[in-house]
């Protein structure tokens, strides 16, 4: 007969003879309240952490209708004309009938929030926990806070259509270089990237022409990922255009 006295199981974990470790159940953890709390800190209890993040998310985004996402600097202060591009962005994009999804931050996505919430549009921010805490700026109407940068690049992708992106530093570049290689890699399609500001990304882009294509690192067609505008009502009506090759109008209903 096995002594079964000396078994431990935490959860669907059974540990007996040599391989028992000390410590206690999971039932005792989440009944103790005096007992030891670092056991949230764990990896199997994150885990539940980052799919919570992914529940909240696709719930609260599942119905959102066309989107946007516009990036761009945390810092833009509200009188630099880089703001009032975004505000413009906001505005002419919710005017499409998009909605605008932003970092909810400062800056640029203050200012995209603020033109989509003043047109009347569905203005979304999908924050981020930092450690200097910002908090969702005040024109964002849907907001979801995130603690996972991974898990908040996913709702980007998932639920907007394609990204307009302004000027910005690491943040911005990072959420136009994922997006690229999505592109790139054929994980999304039909997905257009439009950047605004021609002397901000000239360098940019001639550095990756100049260096990136010249040493055979990407293809010359990689770059047509990207187009470089001035004009924001360029930037809307590609993303307009993509949209309408995605979804043509549905034929009308013939009478019953
Ligand atoms: C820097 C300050 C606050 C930062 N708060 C942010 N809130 C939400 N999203 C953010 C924040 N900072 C960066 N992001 C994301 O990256 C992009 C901007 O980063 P950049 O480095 O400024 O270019 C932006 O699109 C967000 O998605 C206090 O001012």
């Amino acid at each position: 007969m096995t002594d079964r006295t000396h078994d431990r199981m935490t959860g669907p974990v059974v540990e007996r003879r040599g391989q028992v470790t000390e410590g206690s159940t999971t039932d005792q953890r989440l009944l103790d309240s005096r007992g030891p709390t670092d056991w949230v800190h764990t990896d199997p209890w994150r885990v539940l952490r980052i799919q919570a993040e992914f529940v909240e998310g696709f719930g609260a985004l599942a119905e959102l209708g066309p989107a946007i996402a516009v990036f761009g600097s945390a810092r833009t202060p509200a009188d630099h004309p880089h703001h009032a591009v975004a505000e413009e962005a906001g505005r002419k994009l919710a005017e499409a009938g998009f909605a605008v999804i932003t970092g909810g931050g400062p800056g640029t996505m203050e200012g995209a929030n603020k033109g989509a919430c003043q047109a009347g549009g569905v203005s979304v921010g999908l924050g981020i926990e930092l450690p200097f805490e910002s908090g969702l700026n005040q024109w964002v109407d849907k907001g979801i806070n995130f603690r996972y940068f991974f898990a908040r690049k996913t709702m980007f992708v998932k639920y907007s259509q394609g990204f307009i992106v302004l000027p910005g530093g690491l943040g911005t570049l990072d959420e136009l270089f994922e997006a690229l290689t999505l592109v790139q890699t054929q994980k999304v399609t039909s997905f257009p990237i439009v950047l605004i500001g021609k002397d901000y990304w000239s360098g940019l882009l001639g550095w990756l022409r100049e260096t990136v294509l010249a040493d055979g690192k990407i293809n010359a067609a990689d770059l047509d990922m990207m187009v470089l505008t001035d004009d924001v009502d360029e930037a809307v009506r590609l993303m307009v255009d993509a949209r309408d090759d995605r979804w043509p109008t549905p034929a009308p209903k013939r009478p019953e």
